[in-house]
C-alpha cells in the first residue's frame, strides 16, 4: 500500500519569488555589481553593457536557484521556527519536488548562461557559490557545527569576485580582500542576529552558537570576528587600491561598525531595552556592506 500523497493547491509565483529569498539576494547582486564596476578596463574596453547586465542576471538567479535549495532542504527544520514557518513548503502552499526542480533548473541555467554569455571563470565561481551554500553550508555543517557560518559564509562572499571575474576574465587583489572583507563580516552579521532569535534555533535543533556556547561566548566572538573585518575593510586605500573616498567611508563606516561589535561585545542583554544593541548591529551589517561596495564604485567612476 502506498502512503497517501496530500494533494496541494498549485504554488503561484509569489510562492517561487519567495523560494529565492529576494531580500538577501538584493545585497548579494549589489557586491556582485559593485565587484564588476569596481573592475578595470581589459586592454582599455571596460565590459560590455548587455554581458555586464546578463553577469549580474545570472548572479541574481544562481542566489536564488541556492535559496530555493536550501528551503527545499530545511523544509523539516523551517517549520520549528517562527521566523521560517510561513515560508511556502512548511506552510503547504508547495511541495517539495517542484522547489527541487525550479532549485536545479535555475542553478544549471545560471551557470551554463554565464559560461556562454560571460566567461568560465565567472561561471566556475558563480558554481561554487551555488554548491558552497547548499551542500557544504546546508546540507554538511548547518546541523552539525556551531562553526557552520563561519565556513559555509563563504558562499555569500564569492559575488565580488564574481562580477569583477566576469568584467576582466581574472580573479585579483582587490576582488580578493572583498571576498575575505565579506567572508569576516558574516559572523557578527549573523551572531547579532542568532542572539535574538535564540530560541527559534534552539527549538529546532539548529546548533547555532548561542545556542550551543551560550550569549557571553557569541557576544565575544562578534567582538572577535570584528578586528580582521575591520582591518580587511580599510586595507584596499593605504594598499593603493581605491582613492580616498572608499578610504574616508570605510574608515567612518568601518569605526561606527565596531563600536556597535564593542557594545554587544561587553554587554549583558537588558530585558528592557528598547532597542537591543544586537539588533541595532544586525540592521546596520547590512547598511555597511552597501556603504562599502557603494563607496568603492563611487571612487572608481565619479572621483577617479
Ligand atoms: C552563512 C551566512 C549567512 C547567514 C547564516 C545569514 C543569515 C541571515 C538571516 C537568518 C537573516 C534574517 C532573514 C529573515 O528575517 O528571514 C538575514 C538577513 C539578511 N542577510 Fe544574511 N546571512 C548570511 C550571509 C549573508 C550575506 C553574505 C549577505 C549579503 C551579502 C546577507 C544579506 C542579508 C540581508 C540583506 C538581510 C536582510 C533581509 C531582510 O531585510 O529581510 N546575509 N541573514
Ligand atoms: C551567488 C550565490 C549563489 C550566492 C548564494 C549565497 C547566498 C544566497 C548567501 C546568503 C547566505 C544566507 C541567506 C544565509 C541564510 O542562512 P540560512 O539559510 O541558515 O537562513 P534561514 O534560516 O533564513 O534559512
Amino acid at each position: 500500500m502506498t502512503a497517501a500523497v496530500p494533494l496541494l493547491p498549485p504554488a503561484d509565483w509569489r510562492d517561487f519569488l519567495a523560494l529565492t529569498k529576494p531580500r538577501v539576494m538584493t545585497l548579494v547582486v549589489f557586491t556582485g555589481l559593485c565587484g564588476m564596476l569596481a573592475a578595470p578596463a581589459v586592454d582599455g574596453r571596460g565590459i560590455d553593457p548587455v554581458i555586464g547586465f546578463t553577469a549580474i542576471l545570472c548572479i541574481a538567479l544562481a542566489a536564488g536557484a541556492a535559496g530555493a535549495l536550501n528551503q527545499w532542504y530545511e523544509a523539516d527544520i523551517d517549520a520549528l521556527m517562527r521566523r521560517t514557518a510561513k515560508r511556502p513548503l512548511p506552510d503547504g502552499r508547495m511541495d517539495r519536488q517542484s522547489a527541487l526542480h525550479f532549485g536545479v533548473g535555475l542553478g544549471a541555467f545560471s551557470v551554463i548562461l554565464m559560461g556562454l554569455a560571460v566567461n568560465l571563470v565567472s561561471a566556475a565561481i558563480l558554481a561554487t557559490s551555488i554548491l558552497f551554500y547548499v551542500l557544504v553550508y546546508t546540507v554538511w555543517l548547518k546541523r552539525r557545527t556551531p562553526q557552520n557560518i563561519v565556513i559555509g559564509g563563504a558562499a555569500g562572499a564569492f559575488p565580488p569576485l564574481i562580477g569583477w571575474a566576469a568584467a576582466t576574465g581574472s580573479v585579483a587583489l582587490l576582488p580578493l580582500l572583498l571576498f575575505l572583507l565579506v567572508f569576516l563580516w558574516t559572523p557578527p552579521h549573523f551572531w547579532a542576529l542568532a542572539l535574538f532569535v535564540k530560541t527559534d534555533y534552539a527549538n529546532a535543533g539548529v546548533p547555532m552558537l548561542p545556542v550551543v556556547a551560550g550569549e557571553r561566548v557569541t557576544r565575544r566572538q562578534i567582538g572577535l570576528y570584528t578586528i580582521p573585518m575591520a582591518i580587511v575593510a580599510v586595507a584596499p586605500w593605504p594598499l593603493g587600491l581605491t582613492g580616498w573616498f572608499y578610504g574616508a567611508v570605510s574608515i567612518a563606516m568601518t569605526a561606527a561598525f565596531a563600536w556597535m561589535a564593542v557594545v554587544v561585545a561587553t554587554r549583558r542583554q537588558q530585558p528592557d531595552d528598547a532597542m537591543k544593541p544586537e539588533k541595532l548591529l544586525f540592521k546596520f551589517s547590512i547598511l555597511y556592506l552597501f556603504g562599502m561596495f557603494g563607496a568603492l564604485v563611487v571612487d572608481r567612476w565619479v572621483l577617479a
